[in-house]
């Protein structure tokens, strides 16, 4: 079994436990008063490489990062560095997240917000919308073809714009055909943990120019932000670098400044 395979057999497990206890429609009381979604489709087709921040307490591959025991603080520093969006990680057994962080960072920040998780019903996206989430991560090596379709087509109809990941070429035909608008290149192989920066370089191009191009992982600072920008990157996705650095808002505010470099607006 890959680790993807074990993260989504407890992700199944935890997810019966919810179900159990709020029922689908209660869900969807709790998303009709959650704050109107914000527009992260706009947010990430600003000019210039946009910053996604993540909050990441621990993962698969690195163990403990940070305890972030006030994930709404370290929010609130990457919206002061300039992050356009905030992704909040809310897998629990493997990440050390949870609905209660989405929940408390959207009520501290204004920017778009992502839940990222290994989405595999529709009731997670009714949680991620009644968390006030404006996005949610969707993995297409965890989804059949069908599957990835619909979710992508019920995030859209409650109002959560889909950020679509791949890691290989055929994902990434699979993700144009689901009709995604955004999609993020992974560079971690979820399968082996490994990590390659070039294989954003390799998927890029099979993307459609209009749809906004995420790359995520591996970015250690600007000289990485820079790289994926000149593979074409419209937006990076950074976890470990930020938790793990004495000033997380400075950081953002780094890259912020390299993805706003002039240089790119010519050659992008
Ligand atoms: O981070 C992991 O070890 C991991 C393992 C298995 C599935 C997903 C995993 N991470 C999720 C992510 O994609 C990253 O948190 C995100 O891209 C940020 O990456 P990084 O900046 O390298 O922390």
């Amino acid at each position: 079994m890959s680790v993807l395979d074990e993260i989504i057999e407890g992700v199944r497990a935890d997810l019966a436990d919810r179900q159990r206890e709020v029922p689908l429609d209660a869900l969807k009381e709790r998303a009709a008063k959650a704050p109107a979604p914000r527009d992260a489709l706009r947010a990430l087709r600003g000019q210039g490489v946009s910053v996604i921040a993540e909050v990441k307490r621990s993962s698969p591959s690195k163990g403990a990062l940070a305890a972030i025991a006030d994930p709404a603080a370290l929010a609130r520093d990457y919206e002061a560095g300039g992050a356009k969006v905030i992704s909040v990680l809310t897998e629990r057994r493997r990440f050390g997240g949870s609905l209660a962080d989405l929940a408390e960072v959207r009520a501290n920040v204004d920017v778009a917000l992502l839940r990222k998780d290994f989405i595999v019903t529709s009731y997670q996206l009714w949680e991620a919308r009644a968390a006030g989430a404006d996005m949610a991560l969707l993995i297409v090596a965890a989804l059949e073809q069908d599957a990835l379709v619909s979710l992508v087509e019920r995030a859209g109809s409650i109002g959560l714009l889909p950020l679509v990941e791949v890691h290989t070429e055929e994902e990434a035909a699979r993700a144009v055909d689901a009709g995604a608008k955004v999609i993020g290149v992974n560079a971690r192989d979820l399968r082996t943990l490994q990590v390659d920066r070039g294989v954003f370089a390799r998927v890029a191009p099979l993307i459609p120019k209009d749809v906004v191009k995420v790359a995520e992982s591996g970015v250690r600072g600007p000289h990485d932000l820079l790289a994926y920008a000149s593979s074409g990157a419209d937006a990076v996705l950074v976890g470990e670098s930020l938790v793990i650095g004495k000033d997380p808002r400075a950081a953002v505010a780094d890259l912020v400044a390299a993805g706003a470099h002039p240089a790119l607006r010519q050659s992008g």
